[in-house]
Parts: structure tokens; C-alpha cells; sequence
């Protein structure tokens, strides 16, 4: 069985304002497999957030080879995209990404429901990421934190296969990311989830099966500062 749920090559992609062109993705490379974690570093404006969401549908690369799941970004429709984002592919933005009229559990029933699920344990996810108090609040009653975290319930309730993470602790204190960041892991073991995380968070990017940084518009291996 082929398990790579990502394999890119050599793509490119830009962004055109007006006149103006932003070449930001030239020659990016990547595979990734079920059951592995990949962390992306790299410095603000580099394309972070252009990747995840090449990987996620929401752009288009302009040239280049992309796979998801076996599939051939040329074969997938929109409907497909939209498909496997409903109940295959999670996407945690900075911004949590919660839906600012429903509470959070009922974020999560709902999340779990687009995946055709019924989220049974939503409130033990609460809990387990220490905010099962905010079960019957709306997302504008949250802290960052909390709402980052809401935000990770709802990506676990649908069971995803693939999940990519934009700073998946950025706005959690140091002793909450130190809760969170096992069970993000826990989780992703358990489901055998692939994961694409961009991260600052050391602790976090140690963590995960490799570390890859995105430089002039390609990724490669990481190299810490104290091993060259
Ligand atoms: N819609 C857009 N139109 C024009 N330029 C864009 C657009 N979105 C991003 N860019 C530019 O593309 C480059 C990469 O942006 P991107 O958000 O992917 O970087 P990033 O690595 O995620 O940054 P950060 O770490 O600051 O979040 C930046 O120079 C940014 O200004």
C-alpha cells in the first residue's frame, strides 16, 4: 500500500499584484507519510502559510507535481477539495478557524458532522485540553489560547487523516503548549494522522519525525545551528 498522503514536486507558485509579482514557492519538494510528523520552520514571509494551503486546496500551484492521497491535483475538482477538507484533511489556522455563531462544543458537533460523525467526545477533548469550561461559549468569549485549543478539538472530532497546523501553540503559555503538544501527539499516533506543522516552538518541532526548512521558496532537511 502506497502511504504517502503528500507528495509534491518542484512547485512554484506566485502571487501577482497588479504589476507587481511574488515569487515565493520556486522548486518546493515534499513527501509525506501516514503516521508521520513534519515540522516546517522557516522565517516570516517565506510561504508557510502558501504551502499549507496549497496542500489543503485552497490555492492552486502554478506548475509542478502535487499528489494528496494518492490523487493528482489535475483529477481534483473543487467539489473534491472541498470533500476532503470535510472529512479528511484538517486545517488549523492562526486564527482557530471556529464558526463565530456556534458555541464551541456545538463547533465541534458541528465539525464532527460535516465528517459524518457524531462527536460522542467532544467534552472529554474539552477536558483533556483544559478548557472544559468553555464548552457553552462563543468563539468572541475565548482568549487565543483557549480558542487554539477549541479550535484542535474541532480538527480532532473529524478524525482527519492529514492534518496541517499554522502554529498550532502559538498563543498557548509555556506550561499549556506542554499539556497540549503530548495529545496533539498521542493523537496523531493512535489515528496514525500525518502531520504538517509550522512552528517557532522548538519543543514542538523537536518532536517531530523530521524538521524541514523553508528558504528561497524550497524546503530542505533542517540543520541546527550546533550541529554544523
Ligand atoms: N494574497 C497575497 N497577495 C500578494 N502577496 C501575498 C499574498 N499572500 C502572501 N503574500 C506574500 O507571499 C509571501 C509569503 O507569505 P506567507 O504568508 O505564505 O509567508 P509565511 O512564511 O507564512 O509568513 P509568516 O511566518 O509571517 O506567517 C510574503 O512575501 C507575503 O507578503
Amino acid at each position: 500500500m502506497n502511504d504517502a498522503l503528500i507528495q509534491a514536486q518542484n512547485l512554484h507558485r506566485c502571487y501577482r499584484n497588479g504589476r507587481e509579482q511574488i515569487s515565493v514557492l520556486h522548486g518546493l519538494s515534499l513527501e509525506l507519510r501516514r503516521g508521520e510528523a513534519v515540522a516546517v520552520i522557516g522565517p516570516s514571509g517565506s510561504g508557510k502559510s502558501t504551502l499549507l494551503n496549497l496542500l489543503n486546496g485552497l490555492l492552486q500551484p502554478d506548475s509542478g507535481e502535487l499528489c494528496v492521497f494518492g490523487r493528482a491535483y489535475s483529477e481534483l475538482s473543487e467539489r473534491d477539495w472541498a470533500e476532503l477538507r470535510r472529512t479528511r484533511i484538517a486545517t488549523l489556522f492562526q486564527d482557530g478557524n471556529l464558526i463565530p455563531t456556534l458555541t464551541v462544543s456545538r463547533n465541534i458537533a458541528f465539525r464532527a458532522g460535516l465528517a459524518g460523525l457524531q462527536a460522542h467526545d467532544g467534552e472529554a477533548l474539552l477536558d483533556q485540553l483544559g478548557i472544559a469550561d468553555t464548552a457553552h461559549r462563543y468563539p468572541d468569549q475565548l482568549s487565543g489560547g483557549q480558542r487554539q485549543r477549541a479550535a484542535l478539538a474541532c480538527a480532532f472530532a473529524m478524525q482527519p487523516e492529514l492534518m496541517l497546523a499554522d502554529e498550532p501553540t502559538g498563543s498557548l503559555d509555556y506550561a499549556t503548549a506542554e499539556r497540549v503538544v503530548p495529545l496533539f501527539f498521542d493523537a496523531m499516533r493512535e489515528r496514525q494522522l500525518g502531520a504538517l506543522i509550522v512552528t517557532h516552538n522548538p519543543e514542538l518541532a523537536q518532536r517531530c519525525d523530521r524538521i524541514l526548512e523553508l528558504r528561497e521558496g524550497v524546503l530542505s532537511p533542517w540543520v541546527s545551528p550546533a550541529s554544523s
